[in-house]
């Protein structure tokens, strides 16, 4: 069984990768995902300046997920644009994942990284915006304005990382903006934001910032991963591609990814909490799965999930 997989023309040797922000800020983390069995290498969402990003604890794993407040801690969108020719060496595609402080910093970043020449890049939009205004992700117009701005500096393919949305309004008000801004993939999802997490013996929350409120991630948001992929890849009949992420911890999570519409996944927690070796278990675990039903390819299953 081959779990190749191609995105926006790019050709990736695996369907599993990193999700930005795992295990990916600095150049020896970028080089071991590129030694190691991931299908591809994307790096930490940058921004203008490097940053320290906040104080730890900042990221917690448990049973069922983790949550975390990194803050963006990165080395700045001039050292990954070093980088990218030496990862690009690796031999698999390298995505660069774009960041800012606020809308006005995405053309600069993204300009100047595509001149580096990344496989393809992808735009965060979890990213905030005006302070007391909600993530530009969850602001249609910002979303819309920025993407404009991006895509008319961007010549590879251009990607968007999404949150979750939770409802069929957000889902169709956010296809319409992706419908107009030429976009090539996009990458779904984000982690859950502003969940809490309680630590009933100590009677505390388990990170630090933002009193403890962080991003959610693994198996608990999974659902809610699937309903996005599912949503939008329904929204564009298949036609834009797809990265599922969000709670994929075993193989099986991965295929029910791709009956929902993804083309590849990317991995976060689970990474996190196992190291670099998950992507041989994953592999593994996918293409018996695969074989088991009769499926020959990825591209054999992706959207065919039944409804009843
Ligand atoms: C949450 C932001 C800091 C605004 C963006 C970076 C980011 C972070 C982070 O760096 O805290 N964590 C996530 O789970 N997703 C993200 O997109």
């Amino acid at each position: 069984i081959g779990l190749s997989t191609t995105i926006a023309g790019v050709k990736f040797p695996g369907c599993f990768m990193n999700a930005a922000g795992a295990l990916c800020v600095t150049r020896d983390e970028l080089l071991a995902l590129g030694r190691s069995k991931a299908g591809a290498i994307v790096t930490k969402s940058m921004t203008m300046e490097p940053r320290h990003g906040n104080p730890e604890p900042r990221y917690y794993g448990f049973p069922g997920g983790s949550i975390n407040s990194m803050g963006l801690p990165n080395l700045g969108y001039r050292a990954y644009a070093d980088l990218i020719p030496e990862l690009k060496r690796c031999g698999k595609p390298v995505i660069a994942s774009v960041a800012g402080l606020c809308e006005d910093d995405f053309p600069t970043i993204a300009e100047a990284i595509n001149a580096a020449q990344p496989d393809l890049i992808e735009v965060n939009l979890s990213c905030p915006n005006i302070p007391g205004k909600p993530q530009i992700g969850y602001d249609a117009e910002a979303s819309e304005r920025l993407l404009k701005r991006v895509r008319r500096v961007i010549t590879v393919p251009m990607g968007v990382k999404l949150p979750p949305y939770f409802d069929p309004a957000h889902h169709d008000a956010m296809g319409k903006v992706i419908g107009r801004c030429d976009v090539d993939f996009l990458n779904l999802i984000n982690s859950v934001g502003n969940g809490l997490v309680v630590d009933p013996e100590r009677e505390a929350v388990v990170i630090k910032p933002k009193g403890g409120f962080g991003g959610l991630g693994g198996t608990l948001i999974k659902p809610v991963a699937l309903a996005n992929v599912r949503a939008f890849y329904k929204i564009f009949q298949g036609r834009i591609p797809i990265i599922g992420t969000g709670g994929i911890v075993d193989g099986v999570d991965a295929f029910e990814h791709f009956l929902c519409g993804a083309s590849a996944v990317q991995i976060g927690t689970v990474l996190v909490e196992e190291g670099l070796e998950v992507f041989g278990r994953l592999e593994t675990e996918l293409a018996a799965l695969l074989e088991k039903k009769g499926y020959r390819a990825i591209e054999d299953c992706r959207g065919k999930l039944k409804e009843l």
